[in-house]
């Protein structure tokens, strides 16, 4: 024989306050859900019906747990209904509506009364529906599991449902005339038609008339005004600006607001998102595209699917491209900016600039208006690229920080501009360039090719150079480094070590196979061996520095070699390249090498090994 599934209530009761539903608070959002979702339909007979909730708080006197009474004058419940749909877990009258894909309902899932549970332990229900016979009934239903239902001795004047909740001690909290007014408030406040809370006789509205960013304003700055001031309730924050947002997807519509400070890059902002204008959840993140940090919004769907929970949409097709038709309204408003208001655009890179660079990267059009405003760091100081391309034409660039710092000050010195793109999507912004504007020419820089920038030297001078030349050729012979003479910019700098991006892996290959085990170390050796053939680098002795110069008047060789050696890394260590072990044990020799002729000398210039 076949039995019947039992279910314990208070088991189920105890999964939901525990496990979906994030606050008892939220019985408040059921009922008035409930109430919203009975003026829908009562509207669907009768259109013009308009509807409204009442919320009424009945304090004792004998200081009695208080009981709070929901009712709204829609569609009701008839004696059959009753049975169907309150006294079933999980039958909801609004799964017809879902099933033939009807957005009507904000309710769904038939569970959402049984939150009352978590606040008291009987709910009374007295209804009258406006389809039925005219009855009133009564319906009490009890936290164990039971329930009776009755023709209601207080019969409704009109059709409608009446819900009374009596406080648990333990929730108390939950039922102050404070605490009811922010969670209807909090839940409730889009809804288009009122909400009236009575306490102690006195009766008051406390929603306004729906959403604001549908309500008509006399002009567009007093619409801004008005949005901007929402965005300061909502958030507690003063918004540079905002922006409206719309997809027909989903049917979403709201205001985004552009946040007055910059946010943690890849900080996903949480946004408050209201299902059929009541409240779904104030930390949705998955709303806009990611790159839309910069922004945070509130918003009203009416046709996104929610998580039984509540607490967000589902991340499906139509959420995707509800996100989709959002990225494009926000990516409107900033290319409306770059033409109309260029200041405020620079304002909002100034804040925002990784935001508008990695939209910028997205897509074509923007990026065609936003570059002329992108200020990047050169050897020549802040330019945009537009800036550089008149003056310098093809647009050089290094995309590491260290790489920028070798070049930076002796490429400036020659008149060289370099872009540092080392900065978050600046390599890849360069590199799209040629990709946007046909005539536009990029290309990476290393410091190899400065000295191909610099001044050769006359015939006398190579002459007098050339003791200098031969010792350092040989000092550095083991470092597998070349060495020239030439004259370059500024004279306060004696030498430039330079080598391309192969020369400068090699260098750190090398200096890791020092470092390593066997194991590694072999598999280094690898490494090495199969790395691409480079150039040499090479150390550019700088003519115009005085040290050079007396030092190519040196006659003592050994001193002549340890100086060469100094300055070998002395360039190494300004251009931010890490010293490997032997060039380390250079240093430590060469500076014991050059205090022991200091001191031989006596502190004189005359003395052994002095420079004339
Ligand atoms: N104020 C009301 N007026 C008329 N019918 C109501 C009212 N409150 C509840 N009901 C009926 O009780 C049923 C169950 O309500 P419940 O809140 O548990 O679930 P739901 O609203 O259908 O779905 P969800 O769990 O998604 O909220 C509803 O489907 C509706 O038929």
């Amino acid at each position: 024989m076949d039995h019947r599934f039992q279910i314990n209530l208070r088991g189920v009761i105890d999964l939901l306050s525990h496990h979906l539903y994030s606050s008892p608070g939220v019985y408040v959002r059921e009922l008035l859900q409930n109430a919203t979702d009975a003026i829908r339909a009562r509207q669907q007979l009768e259109p013009s019906h308009e509807g409204s909730v009442r919320v009424e708080l009945i304090e004792k006197q004998d200081g009695g747990l208080p009981t709070l009474l929901f009712s709204d004058d829609g569609i009701g419940l008839t004696e059959e209904e009753i049975h169907r749909f309150l006294a079933t877990i999980g039958e909801s009258s609004k799964r017809e509506a879902l099933a033939e894909r009807r957005n009507d309902f904000i309710g769904q899932f038939g569970i959402g009364l049984l939150s009352c549970f978590m606040v008291c332990d009987e709910l009374l229900v007295v209804t009258r529906s406006a389809k039925g016979d005219g009855r009133t009934m009564e319906w009490r239903g009890r936290h164990d599991g039971t329930y009776s239902v009755r023709p209601s001795e207080h019969p409704l004047e009109r059709p409608g449902t009446q819900v009374f909740l009596v406080a648990r001690a333990n929730a108390a909290e939950y039922f102050t005339a404070e605490r009811v007014r922010q969670l209807a408030l909090h839940y409730g406040g889009l809804l288009p038609f009122p909400i009236l809370l009575t306490v102690g006789g006195s009766t008051e509205r406390i929603n306004t008339e729906g959403a604001p960013w549908r309500r008509r304003y006399a002009s567009a700055s007093e619409r801004r005004a008005a949005l901007l001031a929402y965005g300061r309730e909502v958030f507690g924050a003063d918004f540079l600006d905002c922006i409206p947002l719309k997809s027909p997807a989903g049917d979403v519509e709201g205001v985004a607001f552009v946040l007055p400070f910059s946010p943690h890059y890849n900080a996903k902002q949480k946004h408050r998102v209201y299902l059929k204008n009541m409240l779904l959840s104030e930390s949705a993140e998955n709303l806009l595209p990611d790159w839309a940090f910069f922004v945070k919004c509130v918003v009203n769907a009416n046709e996104l699917r929610p998580t039984a929970s509540r607490e967000s949409f589902y991340e499906n097709e139509t959420l995707a491209k509800a996100r989709t038709s959002m990225g494009q309204a926000l990516r409107r408003y900033l290319v409306d900016l770059s033409k109309e208001d260029p200041r405020a655009l620079q304002r909002l890179i100034a804040l925002h600039g990784l935001s508008v660079k990695a939209l910028a990267l997205d897509d074509d059009d923007f990026y065609r208006l936003v570059i002329p405003w992108l200020p990047f760091e050169t050897t020549m100081g802040m330019m945009t690229l537009a800036e550089y391309r008149r003056a310098h034409g093809t647009v050089r660039y290094v995309s590491t920080l260290d790489d920028f710092r070798q070049v930076a000050r002796v490429a400036a010195a020659q008149g060289l501009c370099v872009v540092n793109s080392a900065y978050t999507y600046d390599t890849d912004l360069i590199e799209k360039l040629p990709h946007v504007f046909s005539d536009a020419q990029v290309e990476p820089f290393s410091s190899a090719e400065l000295p191909q920038s610099f001044e050769e030297l006359g015939l006398d001078e190579r002459e007098a150079l050339f003791p200098l030349l031969k010792v350092a050729e040989q000092a550095l012979q083991p470092f597998g480094c070349d060495v020239t003479v030439k004259k370059f910019r500024p004279k306060e700098v004696p030498t430039l070590y330079s080598s391309d991006a192969e020369g400068a892996f090699r260098r750190d290959a090398e200096r890791a196979r020092e470092e390593s085990d066997d194991l590694y170390g072999a598999m280094m050796d690898n490494v090495l061996a199969s790395a691409p053939g480079s150039e040499r680098p090479l150390l550019t002795f700088n003519y115009l520095n005085p040290v050079v110069k007396k030092l190519s008047g040196v006659t003592d060789r050994e001193l002549m070699k340890l100086s060469v050696e100094m300055l070998y890394v002395q360039a190494l260590l300004l251009g931010h390249r890490p010293l490997s072990a032997k060039e380390m044990a250079l240093l430590n020799q060469g500076l014991l090498g050059l205090i022991a002729a200091r001191l031989d000398g006596g502190g004189e210039d005359s003395g052994r090994g002095g420079m004339h």
